[in-house]
Formats: structure tokens, sequence, C-alpha cells
């Protein structure tokens, strides 16, 4: 095993923290005492980066005080005194304070580790509207005259175009104050394009009615436009009132999504953390080309960062990941944030089919209906699409084609909802004929054997695409794909003459996963009457399977999970691989973060409890590899797919659309991945 599995450190997260340390006004020794006190917390916590407020070692509204040498001495004494305490401690710490440096006051960010300062930031930005009026006091970081400055005794750069490469945890990042955020062009902006993957701000920022949502959304912005992570700390308790107040705001974002956010009016010393992930970061940067061509056209700023690396030793005990993973990357755990995602997707499937119908002019729908999620789902979309035309529900076409393995259940389900939802329906055994083809073949199931391979299995699932292409040409209808993504993903579909294909898709990027809640955001929505609702329900308590295959003598069923693995797995592993590229045993680790405790973390809404299990890291590490197997082997499959709108991020894999591969990859640089860097349990 090559590092820890189980530490955060081992696979591209870095624990950040923001804090929020109570102050006293122009108390420097106070504010040193709590500015330790929560470096020793960070310290303990394992953090790698801590950002702590403006000018907090002074406080930041102290108006012409700033200007008094008794405190900027006491000032630089305490800066001394962080850089010697800092020797036993494992965080960077990035602290602020007012210095006289070259003849001139700066308000700067003084970055500390290891008992040496690494460098020294000024503000760049001095505000100086409304309340502000820093440029009383200091002089804007534009104006560095000197790119050494001498401070408690330390030689140190000195400058705005910084970027600190902390090597051995691999983290690159820059250093910004307060207003710097708040103008068009944020000096982070260049630095991101430059290589910093974590930006940070101290800030002392005074509260009025509204100004937090402002904040939120100037940082989040930021992350999300400069594809980083962004730490952002304010002043909080002890900074003086005389004619402002102070919130304490202190969030992570992480590419637009917020990771941690202090409560605001604490009247103690908080800390915020979060564990970033850089390699998302980094995995979107590469993706993004437009991140690198912003960079081109901007190079002459950008080719102004100087770096300043240093060695940062990862912790040699393991630091368990503190951030909640979603059980499943296409359906969120938020109740509201899942609805929102099931009104969007329902509307894109039902938009990309009826548009599809107008432009081919065909007016006609030609679908197999098993009585299982995906063709129920998919023959409502049918059905929505034609009313959204104006067509008559007739003109859908629906047949329900039993075969040697289709249950009673899903029989007589298939033609309910057919029924309930007012479409053309009909029936075609295709019992015949697969007999027929199997004894042209010369299979020994014709015979009388009871062998039940893939032969058997492609016979009947491709002569039910047989059918209802020639139905199609009869009809003069399109054939409606009923596959959906996770299917795709495993080559849990019969290729070509085979539910492969059709002649348009619109459950090719919902993952089975999704297709479940889709269902239900449906029976809920007032499209379907009762009657509709209630047999939407039964069908949602099936068990997944193709149904291929007779059940056994106990009248146990083909079950799909079984055999592909739980498609909960295998929808996590297909998104962490396709969507952000990540390792196999990054995605074990959060695979087993996600799903190793069933306490832990909130559930979708809706799932029936029977269904809420842990996972053990032995059945992902075995799921996995599964997945891996399969994923590569059935390229081929997915690069000769039927047309479909894509629907969610990460959720196509069209040859035309979000994953473009060969069809002749290996796996095995994957699953050497796996088995040298996923221990067994
Ligand atoms: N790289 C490559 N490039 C081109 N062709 C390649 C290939 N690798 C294999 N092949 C060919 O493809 C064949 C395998 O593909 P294919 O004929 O599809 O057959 P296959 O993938 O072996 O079987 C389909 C599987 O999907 C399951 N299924 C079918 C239908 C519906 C559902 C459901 O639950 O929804 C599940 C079914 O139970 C069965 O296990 C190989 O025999 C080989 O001839
Ligand atoms: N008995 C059947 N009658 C009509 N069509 C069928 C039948 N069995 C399968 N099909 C067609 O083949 C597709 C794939 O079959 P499969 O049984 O795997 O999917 P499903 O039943 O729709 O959903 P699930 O995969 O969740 O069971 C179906 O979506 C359907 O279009
Ligand atoms: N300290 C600062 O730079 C404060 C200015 C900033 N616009 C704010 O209101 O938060």
């Amino acid at each position: 095993m090559k590092s820890d599995f189980f530490s955060l450190y081992s696979h591209d997260f870095v624990r950040v923290a923001c804090c929020v340390p109570r102050t006293r006004v122009a108390d420097a020794p106070y504010n040193l005492a709590e500015t330790l006190k929560l470096a020793a917390a960070g310290d303990k916590a394992r953090t790698a980066v801590m950002v702590f407020p403006e000018l907090g070692l002074s406080s930041y509204a102290i108006e012409d005080l700033l200007l008094q040498d008794a405190l900027l001495d006491e000032v630089e004494d305490s800066v001394a005194k962080v850089v010697e305490a800092s020797k036993t401690l494992f965080p960077v710490l990035i602290v602020g304070a007012p210095l006289r440096l070259a003849g001139r006051l700066y308000n700067t960010a003084i970055v500390i580790h290891r008992g040496k300062i690494l460098g020294v930031v000024p503000k760049t930005y001095l505000p100086n509207y409304r309340e502000f009026y820093e440029k009383r006091h200091f002089v804007s970081g534009a104006n560095v005259i000197r790119q050494e400055v001498e401070i408690a005794g330390h030689t140190v750069p000195f400058g705005t175009e910084f970027l600190f490469e902390a090597k051995g945890i691999d983290l690159t990042f820059h250093v910004e104050i307060c207003e710097d955020i708040w103008v068009p062009v944020p000096p982070s902006s260049h630095a991101a394009l430059a290589g910093a993957e974590l930006l940070v701000n101290l800030s002392a920022s005074n509260i009025t009615i509204g100004k937090a949502e402002a904040r939120q959304l100037l940082c989040g912005s930021q992350s999300m436009r400069a594809i980083a992570a962004y730490a952002y700390s304010a002043a909080g308790p002890g900074e003086s009132t005389t004619d402002l107040a102070w919130d304490g705001q202190a969030a992570i974002y992480e590419v637009g999504d917020l990771l941690a956010e202090s409560s605001r009016f604490e009247k103690d010393s908080t800390i915020v953390q979060a564990d970033v992930d850089v390699g998302r970061i980094r995995q979107e940067r590469l993706r993004n080309n437009g991140f690198a061509d912003c960079a081109l056209q901007e190079r002459e700023r950008v080719a102004c960062f100087k770096r300043i690396a240093f060695s940062f030793d990862a912790p040699t005990e393991s630091v368990a990941l503190d951030r909640l993973v979603e059980r499943f990357p296409y359906v969120p755990s938020d109740p509201a944030k899942l609805r929102d995602n099931c009104y969007e997707a329902y509307n894109i499937q039902v938009q990309g089919l009826a548009q599809r119908f107008k432009s081919s002019g065909v007016q006609n729908a030609v679908i197999g209906v098993s009585g299982g999620l995906d063709s129920t789902h998919a023959l409502i979309v049918t059905c929505r699409a034609m009313d959204m035309l104006g067509l008559d529900r007739k003109n859908v076409k629906a047949f329900t084609l039993p075969g040697f393995g289709t249950s009673d259940k899903t029989y007589a389900n298939a033609w309910r909802l057919m029924k309930a939802l007012g479409v053309t329906a009909d029936e075609i055994d295709i019992k015949p004929a697969a007999k027929q083809m199997l004894a042209d073949i010369g299979h020994s199931f014709a015979k009388g054997e009871k062998l039940y391979d893939v032969t058997f299995e492609n016979v009947q699932a491709g002569l039910r695409t047989d059918y209802l292409f020639r139905l199609a040409n009869q009809h003069r209808g399109l054939v409606v794909g009923t596959g959906d993504l996770s299917e795709l993903g495993l080559g849990w579909c019969t290729y070509g003459v085979g539910d492969h294909m059709s002649h348009y898709n619109p459950n090719g990027s919902v993952s089975k996963t999704l297709i479940q809640h889709l269902i239900r955001f449906v029976a809920a929505s007032g499209d379907v009457d009762q009657e509709t609702a209630v047999i939407l329900h039964d069908i949602l308590n099936t068990e997944i399977s193709p149904e291929l295959i007779p059940a056994d003598a106990g009248g146990v069923i083909q079950s799909t999970e079984q055999f592909v693995g739980p498609y909960a797995l295998q929808d996590f592993n297909l998104y962490y691989l396709t969507r952000l590229g990540y390792r196999p045993s990054k995605i074990a680790f959060l695979a087993w973060n996600a799903w190793h405790d069933v306490e832990r973390g909130a559930w979708p809404a809706n799932l029936p409890e029977g269904t809420k299990r842990a996972f053990a890291l032995e059945e992902i590490r075995r799921w996995l590899e599964l997945f891996l197997r399969r994923f590569f082997s059935n390229q081929f499959k997915r690069s000769a797919l039927p047309n479909g709108p894509k629907i969610s991020s990460g959720g196509s894999l069209s040859p035309r659309g979000d994953w473009r591969a060969p069809s002749d990859g290996s796996p095995d640089v994957w699953l050497a991945e796996l088995k040298e860097s996923v221990p067994e349990r």
C-alpha cells in the first residue's frame, strides 16, 4: 500500500480552516493569544492552511491608532511570536497585521510556516469610500518598492503576486485581502490562472443588512469562475463598534459549492473547517479549455507571479475525511434540490423527444412496455411529449412483448399502465418467434435443455427490438428507447439488434438511481391521474430484472443487481470515473466515506426503508473492480448510441457528448491502481 488509504491527505484533499478570533481593540497581546489558541486547535485537527482576519493582530477598526508606534512595535513583536510558535505547529498560518515596511504602512497578510515567514502580501485595493478610509493610513500593495523586506529579524519576500507552493501535500495558494475580492478583477483571478488552487481572503467587513449574502455571492462566484477553492475569513466579535458592527462571517467554497460557513454573530472565537478537494479543482481545470485560453489572454499579468515553494510534510497519522459525501451523486439528499432536479430532468426528456417528433415530421411513437422502471418512465415521457405537441395519446403504439422470463406481475402492470395512460396498447408474444430462432441456430433450448445463456437472453431482447422497428415502419412511428445511463455504463443491454438501439432515447442520460425518483415525481405531479399513480407505485416496488430467464423452481427471478452489482455503488463509480476522472482508489475512498455507515449523512427522500444499507470496503472494492472491467469492455456499445438529450452534469455517455473513448481500451492501469492502493478490508 503506497499511503494510508483512510487519510484525506492520500486523496488530494486538503484541510482548510477560516478563523474568527475574538479580538480586543488595539490590544495586540490579547489578539496574539487568541490567534495562538486557534492555531493550536488547527494543529490538533491536522489543518493544512489556517486563515485569520484582516489586521487581526491589531484589530481592524482602530482608525488613527494604526499610526501609533507603540502599537505597531507590539504588533511586530506579535508576528515574531507567531513565527516562533509555528515551529511546532502543523498548519500554515496566514495572519493579518499593519506593518511598517520600506518606510510605509501596509495592510498585510503574513504567511507563516514552521518557524519561517514564507512571504508578506500587502492589500492591493484600499477602500476609501463611504464608511472606509484606508488610504488615510495605508499604501496599496500596487506600490511595492522593494521585493524583500525585513520583519521580525527575517528577510522575506514582499509583494502581491506570489503563489505559495506546499510541496508534500501538493497545494498552491494565493493570498488577497478583503476589498481585493470586491473589485471587478480581483488579484486572485490572475493568481488562479497562474496556478493557485486555493484562494484565501483575510477580511474585516462590517455587517449591514444584506451584506452577508453579497459576500457569499462574491466568494462563491469567484470560486466558480476561477475553478478554485475560496477561503474567506472576516473579523468578528471584539472589533470596535464605534460606528460599525462585525458579524464574523467565514466561509469556504469549492468550485461554486459552499463547503462550510460560520454561524455569524458569535460571542467567542470560532473556526470553520473544510476538507477541500484539490483533485477536483485540478480535474475541472484539465477539462475546461477556456481556463487555459484565458490564461493565455492574460499572459502578461499571469507571468508576473513568482512561486514560493516550501516543504510541507503530510501528517504521518491517518486524518479522516470530515466532509459529507453524497451517497447518490445523481440524487441529492436535499428534498428541494431533488425536486428541482426531477423537474429539470423530466422536462428535458419531454422537450427532447417532442422536438424530435416535430423535426422529423413523424407523429407516432412505438415503444416496448415491460412493466419495469425504464420503459414505464419512457412511456410517461412519450405521452407527455404527445400532449405537448397537441397529438392524441393514441399515437403512442405501446406493446407488451412477453418472453420466457416475463413475470405475472410485470406483465399485469404493463397492461394496467398502458390502459391508464390511454395509449394504443397491444401485445405480441415473442416466445414462438424466439423458439423458432433458437431452433434455427441450433440452440440447445430448442431441444428441450434448460440452457439459459447469453444467446438465449439476446434472442429475446433482439426479437423485441426487431418487432418494434418493423412496427415503426408499419405505423410510421419512431421507436422510443428506454435504456438508462447506468445500463450503458455497465454495458447491461443487448447490442445493436437489442434494447441498445432505438430511434431516439429520452432515458439515455438518466441513471437508474434517479429514474425511480423521477417516476415518484411524476406520480405526485398531477401529470397523471390517481389510478396511474397507484400503478406507478406498484412498479416502483418491483425488483430490477431483465426477465430474460425464467424464474427458478423456487420462484426466484433473475436479479440484475446480484449480477452487475448494486446500482447505488455502480452509479457512484460511474459518476466519479467519467465526470471527474478520479483514480479508482479515490473513488473507493469516497464510496467508503459515503456508504460505510448507514447512520451518517442524509438519505434522499422516499427511499424504501429496506433499501437503506451500508457497504463495507470489501464490497466497494469488489464491485468497483467489476465496474471497471464492464465499463471498459462495453465502450463499443456506447460508441454507437442513438440520439437523446444530455440531462445532468456527468450524465452523458454519448460518443458525441460528455464521454468519448476508444472501444478497444484496456482497464489494466485502473485495475492495477485499485489493487495496489485499496486495502482488501
Ligand atoms: N470491443 C468490441 N467491439 C465490437 N464488438 C464487441 C466488442 N466486444 C464484444 N463485442 C461483441 O459484442 C457481443 C456482446 O454484446 P451483446 O451481444 O450485447 O451481448 P452481451 O453484452 O454479452 O449480453 C447482454 C447482456 O445484457 C443483459 N441485458 C440485455 C437486455 C436488457 C437488459 C436490461 O436489464 O435492461 C439486460 C443481458 O442479460 C446480457 O447479460 C460479443 O459477443 C461480441 O460479439
Ligand atoms: N415484456 C416486455 N414487453 C415489452 N417490452 C419489453 C419487455 N421486456 C423488455 N422490454 C423492452 O426492453 C427494454 C429493456 O428491458 P428491461 O426489462 O431490461 O427494462 P425495463 O423493464 O424497462 O426496466 P428495468 O431495467 O428497470 O427492468 C425495456 O425497457 C422494454 O422496452
Ligand atoms: N476591509 C475591507 O476591505 C472592507 C471593504 C469591503 N468592501 C467590505 O465592505 O467588506
